[in-house]
């Protein structure tokens, strides 16, 4: 069948139209003519294959990785850059409109300036391919490993450690290896080595630990099937153990298991914006805070300001940074962001929250009791964000709608909304 590609869909296909009902197309682009047949239909939607692109969009480009398709990491890999930030516009505008009824002004989307090489972090499975170690991915919705050589959205020190590392696993003849996880700050990696029980010969790890750029090993020993991507057992193996992170003013450390947002230097972005916004007050709460950096550029706006995140980990790291950037006002508390708040007897002035991809869930209703003069909402889901804000604009009014390209290459975004509480 020959049709006309609409519109964006919020995974990056194209969207086309089959007797009303609209159709996902994988990587088809908005305004291309295709021929394409239908592979699955419900009562409310399909899903489509193209077969041949007769009219290609003038924002297509020749992907820059032969792997994005079988990866299914980079969806937007085939569009221009400004076509990708076009995309993220619209799906965040296409939420807010959709399940909070807004239809104010959103500001222009802040570009990412390395939308390539930018990601600070890798988890990739590890299989042997004909003898020889490879880190890889699961191609999309399947247990099937596709090896992958390179990688043009990871920072460049990763591909460099990532394939030395895969070298040194040949040469040491290493078995039962999982998965490689990398993260890069600063020029300084720091790997975490996944396995099952083994135990790692020690010239392997000195072999490991000569690579350069590699400032820090760990092994992490996992026997479960949780779909957490490390096991319980955690091993420092050599040279530090805390990750540091300089971002602008703040300097800050994080443990392996600690979240860190995947892009540093639009972190600092997000950072400074939220600084921007945030009011003069005297309490401030930030729930979901991981290593609580958004708390340390945010504490000469408030008298008093809690942290809360429940990885223990992140916590340590938190309670660390705030003695490292001389905040004795900002403290960090371990435990659920919704119960923490829900406990509080302290009247909260200003709440920032950033939630992961799920969204706040039963926290909206308890944000509602709070009376709580001003909210900023950090979130890296238009859809669940926009869900929240239809309860929260119960009481609230969005005052500000900023969109941030972190993800560049994947239709992923961030957003950030400011709210202020409406007067009885
Ligand atoms: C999107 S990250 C934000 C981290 C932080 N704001 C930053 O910029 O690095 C979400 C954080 O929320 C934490 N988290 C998830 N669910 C939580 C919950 N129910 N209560 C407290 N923290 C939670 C995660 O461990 C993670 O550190």
């Amino acid at each position: 069948m020959k049709t006309t590609i609409k519109k964006w869909g919020i995974n990056g296909e194209g969207i086309a139209y089959y007797h009303r009902k609209p159709v996902f197309i994988p990587y088809a682009l908005p305004q291309e003519e295709i021929e394409y047949h239908i592979v699955k239909e419900t009562r409310k939607y399909c899903m489509g294959e193209m077969d041949r692109l007769i009219v290609p969009s003038s924002r297509r480009r020749y992907p820059l990785c032969a792997k994005w398709q079988t990866c299914g990491g980079c969806a937007l890999m085939h569009a221009q850059y400004k076509e990708q930030c076009k995309m993220k516009s619209q799906m965040v505008k296409e939420a807010l409109r959709k399940y909070a009824n807004y239809q104010g002004p959103i500001l222009p989307i802040i570009k990412n300036p390395d939308p390539l090489g930018y990601r600070n972090m890798c988890k990739l499975p590890l299989q042997k391919v004909h003898g020889h170690w490879q880190s890889g991915m699961y191609a999309a919705h399947t247990h099937d490993f596709v090896a992958i050589d390179r990688c043009v959205v990871h920072e460049k020190e990763i591909e460099l450690v990532r394939k030395k590392a895969l070298e040194i696993f040949d040469q040491f003849h290493l078995e039962n290896l999982l998965s490689l996880v990398l993260k890069s700050f600063d020029q300084k990696v720091q790997m975490i080595l996944v396995t099952k029980n083994v135990t790692l010969p020690e010239t392997c790890i000195a072999a490991l630990s000569m690579i350069d750029s590699v400032v820090s090993i760990w092994q992490s020993i996992k026997t479960d099937d949780r779909i957490d991507i490390f096991g319980d057992t955690m091993i420092h193996l050599s040279g530090k153990e805390r990750m540091e992170i300089t971002l602008g003013p703040i300097h800050c450390q994080l443990l392996p298991r600690s979240f860190f947002q995947l892009n540093t230097k639009q972190a600092l972005r997000l950072y400074q914006l939220v600084q921007e916004w945030t009011p003069n007050c005297h309490t401030l709460m930030e729930a979901f805070c991981g290593i609580g950096a958004m708390s340390l550029f945010v504490a000469n706006k408030a008298k008093t300001i809690y942290g809360i995140e429940y990885n223990q980990d992140a916590i340590e790291n938190a309670k660390i940074n705030a003695q490292w950037n001389h905040c004795t006002h900002v403290s960090f508390i371990c435990g659920d962001a919704n119960e923490k708040l829900m406990t509080t007897n302290e009247p909260i002035d200003c709440l920032i929250v950033d939630p992961p991809r799920k969204g706040l869930e039963d926290m909206t209703s308890t944000i509602l009791q709070k009376y709580i003069p001003t909210i900023l909402y950090v979130s890296c889901n238009p859809s669940t964000l926009a869900k929240d804000l239809a309860i929260l604009t119960k009481q609230y009014t969005i005052q500000n709608v900023q969109p941030l390209d972190m993800f560049s290459q994947t239709p992923l975004v961030e957003t950030v909304v400011y709210l202020e509480r409406k007067t009885k």
